[in-house]
């Protein structure tokens, strides 16, 4: 009898998501999607959907809702246009044998869609990409719940594998300093910054593997007991990126950015963005280079929040230059990478 022909490989890349529109009834639609997800805030259920339904979400989507009308651009929100024309240029290098589909795991396009497209053209196995480079229980973990929600609701389950870090990935680190060298030879910088989205520091804790993590030097060195510990893939993340650029550790600061701000006042990952560059003038520090290895795409926590609101902190601190570095997008390198860490799967 002869061997069933082989079929294509699906592939789901995924990032967050963002509102349909920046108007304010979309905005609250995603974040009430977005903050009453248990792993984005991690209180029990019976507190957490009356609170931020009831509270939070009504006070913060007209606010958010201004920030968005910000970014927004003639081709709507940049983590999902930037997301659709990654998902095309990666389907274009890996050919006919795979098929490439794109989905947010809040709003749309949804998971749900980007895999009925998968399981409609009946691909053998699917490689699921969440485009964090760092696992957080809250971004990659979040994914991988919602496709195994999803997927273990069908029928035929077929084969499923996930990519959960690229922190270190080669290709990954290659595009960053490309990017970095392309800013650096445009003028002297004299300080560098990695500023990553924060987490609560609980979450670290929680997901702490045999109580390795306890937000201290244990961070300092990636290796197999911190695997998924997101402070230390941040550092490590740091560390390549800094080694491409050729810095020594004193020329550097990484730090952590957009805590979401709560009368609990639950501590997040320090240091604080914010916070660390106020004093950078004072030492001398004018010319400041950031960077957001959080991001694999220009979006609100990158554009606004790093390339607009922390300039003006630091101008307003006495700094002279704050320059963000752009995102990796689809700068060629970086869709190689892609292609490649679904090569290696
Ligand atoms: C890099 C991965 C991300 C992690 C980890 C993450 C954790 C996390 N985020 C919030 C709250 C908010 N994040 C918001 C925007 C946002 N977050 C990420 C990525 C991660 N978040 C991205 C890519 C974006 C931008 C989306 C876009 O449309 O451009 C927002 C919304 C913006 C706002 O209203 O200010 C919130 C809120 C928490 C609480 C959290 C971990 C616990
Ligand atoms: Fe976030
Ligand atoms: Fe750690």
């Amino acid at each position: 009898m002869p061997a069933p022909t082989k079929g294509r490989i699906g592939v789901l890349l995924v990032n967050l998501g963002t509102p349909d529109s920046p108007q304010t009834s979309d905005v609250r639609r995603y974040l009430n999607e977005f903050l009453t997800d248990g792993r984005v805030v991690d209180m029990p259920a019976a507190i957490r959907y009356p609170l931020f339904q009831g509270l939070v979400v009504p006070l913060r989507a007209p606010k958010s809702a201004k920030i968005y009308q910000q970014l927004w651009t003639e081709r709507g929100s940049p983590l999902l246009y930037h997301g659709l024309d990654l998902q095309k240029l990666v389907q274009e290098q890996l050919g006919n044998d795979y098929l490439v589909a794109f989905g947010m795991r809040y709003q749309n396009p949804s998971i749900e869609k980007a895999l009925a497209e998968l399981r409609d053209a009946a691909v053998e196995r699917i490689i699921v990409l969440p485009l964090f480079p760092q696992y957080a229980a809250a971004s990659t973990g979040s994914v991988q719940e919602k496709v195994m929600d999803i997927v273990s609701k069908w029928w035929v389950v077929p084969s499923i594998s996930f990519i959960s870090t690229f922190a270190n990935d080669p290709g990954f680190i290659a595009t960053i300093v490309e990017l970095g060298k392309q800013e650096m030879a445009k003028r002297e910088y004299d300080h560098i910054v990695f500023s990553y989205h924060g987490i609560p520091e609980r979450h670290v804790l929680k997901g702490s593997q045999n109580g390795y993590c306890k937000l201290g030097n244990c961070c300092n060195s990636y290796n197999k007991n911190n695997r998924y510990c997101y402070r230390a893939q941040c550092y490590e993340t740091s560390r390549q990126v800094a080694a491409g650029l050729g810095l020594t550790p004193d020329q550097y600061t990484v730090s952590f950015q957009s805590r979401l701000q709560s009368r609990l006042r639950d501590p997040w990952l320090q240091p604080y963005t914010d916070e660390a560059l106020k004093p950078f003038p004072a030492k001398g520090i004018k010319n400041v280079l950031a960077f957001s290895p959080a991001f694999v795409a220009d979006c609100l926590e990158t554009t606004i929040e790093v390339g607009e609101e922390f300039k003006e902190l630091f101008e307003e601190a006495g700094g002279e230059h704050w320059q963000l570095v752009p995102s990796l997008n689809t700068h060629p390198t970086w869709v190689k990478a892609v292609v490649d860490m679904i090569h290696r799967n």
